[in-house]
């Protein structure tokens, strides 16, 4: 997904958070506190669900509405997977416990998005074939897409591959950016001072309840993006991408690698390497502005890793992180409740916050700023 691509998607994004207003405004009138990661995911899959599979989850309808069983079972694969393939391979063949339950997790999702193909595919209003630069400003979301869009022979997506693809890009669209939402609101938490510079970033740009959001706005917040930078530096959702060499190889350093090795990147070792970041552990949105940072060797910060297999997705999630967190900074002042060390999920395949409550407060007298 380019950054034209990206565009027509402010829209729907900037109408997911304010619909998610109504549960954030009774969680600041009633005080109570929340999960930062359950409430994040709820958000984030909603923008996610509409994006791919043209469906509302109704997350968003009350605080306490129940997850879909699709982003839920999804999460579930997420946390059993991990747990599963770190035991080796003679466990995930037993035919009980969390192996069993991750063969019938999968079989459940693999179910539920078959059956939302199956309808796009069958429905009477559903757009007719046609070629795919066509399709792709026609279709209502991506699944759409992939059944009607044809390419210059005439021919479709393969259908026995639109479930698995669906399947990887939905979870890969809402575990990651929830997990980034949830760290920027931990970020903002815990370092004092930065809510009230985005906020005022957000007023010297004239945003307002009513604002449009839209790809060239979002590129006037300057602080924002190194605030987002900052956060993924040292709280990246995704930690350890691996690459499979497909011949000996020999690389830059000069170690040798043999065909099949497998070489896990350890994104945190790198953005926090003492070699190439000034006082790593520090939080400071503002090296990004320094001579040091802007002159980086340009493997030092690699957040959506790179190369061919590197996030297709990572343009998508930038905007949605930034006007999402945007919308919410207008709106609300966020509490940390607690003051216990925020854990990080072993078991699950992205980094999360485990144990991040927050609480929020209406702002009011915006004008004052
Ligand atoms: C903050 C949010 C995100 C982060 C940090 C992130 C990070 C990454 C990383 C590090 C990889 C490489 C994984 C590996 O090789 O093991 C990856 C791959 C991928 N991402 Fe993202 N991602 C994010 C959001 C998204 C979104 C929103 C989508 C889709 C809408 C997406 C779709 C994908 C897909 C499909 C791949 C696999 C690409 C391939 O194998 O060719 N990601 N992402």
């Amino acid at each position: 997904m380019g950054p034209k691509a990206v565009r027509h998607y402010a829209p729907l994004i900037q109408e997911t958070v304010r619909r998610s207003f109504a549960v954030f405004d009774a969680f600041a009138e009633s005080g109570r506190s929340w999960n930062a990661y359950q409430y994040m995911v709820k958000l984030a899959s909603e923008t996610i669900g509409k994006v791919i599979l043209g469906q509302n989850f109704g997350h968003l309808v009350n605080a306490d509405a129940p997850f879909h069983p699709i982003p839920l079972s999804i999460l579930t694969m997420f946390q059993l997977n991990k747990r599963v393939a770190s035991r080796g391979a003679w466990y995930q063949n037993l035919p009980f416990g969390d192996p069993k339950k991750l063969r019938e997790t999968h079989k459940l999702c693999y179910a539920l998005i078959e059956g939302i193909v199956s309808d796009i595919e069958t429905s009477d209003t559903a757009m007719p074939k046609m070629p795919m630069a066509e399709a792709a400003l026609k279709a209502s979301n991506l699944v759409e897409y992939l059944i009607k869009g044809t390419d210059e022979k005439g021919e479709t997506f393969p259908r026995s591959m639109i479930v698995p693809n669906i399947v990887m890009l939905t979870s890969a669209g809402f575990t990651t950016t929830a997990s980034l939402l949830s760290w920027l609101i931990y970020s903002v938490t815990e370092h004092p001072g930065n809510q009230e510079r985005l906020l005022q970033e957000l007023l010297n740009n004239g945003v307002s309840e009513t604002t449009e959001w839209s790809v060239d706005l979002v590129s006037k917040l300057s602080f924002l993006d190194k605030f987002v930078k900052e956060t993924q530096r040292l709280h990246n959702p995704a930690f350890q991408p691996a690459r499979t060499a497909k011949t000996d190889v020999i690389v830059p350093g000069g170690y040798r690698l043999k065909a099949d090795s497998v070489v896990v990147c350890a994104l945190h070792s790198l953005h926090t390497n003492p070699n190439h970041w000034h006082d790593p552990s520090q939080f400071d949105p503002d090296r990004w502005d320094t001579a040091e940072v802007k002159g980086r060797h340009r493997g030092t910060y690699l957040p959506f890793a790179t190369g061919p297999r590197g996030c297709i997705g990572f343009n998508f999630a930038l905007l949605e992180a930034k006007i999402i967190f945007s919308e919410l900074m207008y709106r609300y002042e966020f509490i940390r409740d607690g003051s216990e060390n925020v854990q990080y999920d072993p078991e699950f395949q992205l980094v999360r916050p485990l144990n991040l409550y927050v609480s929020v407060r209406r702002r009011t007298n915006l004008s004052m700023k």
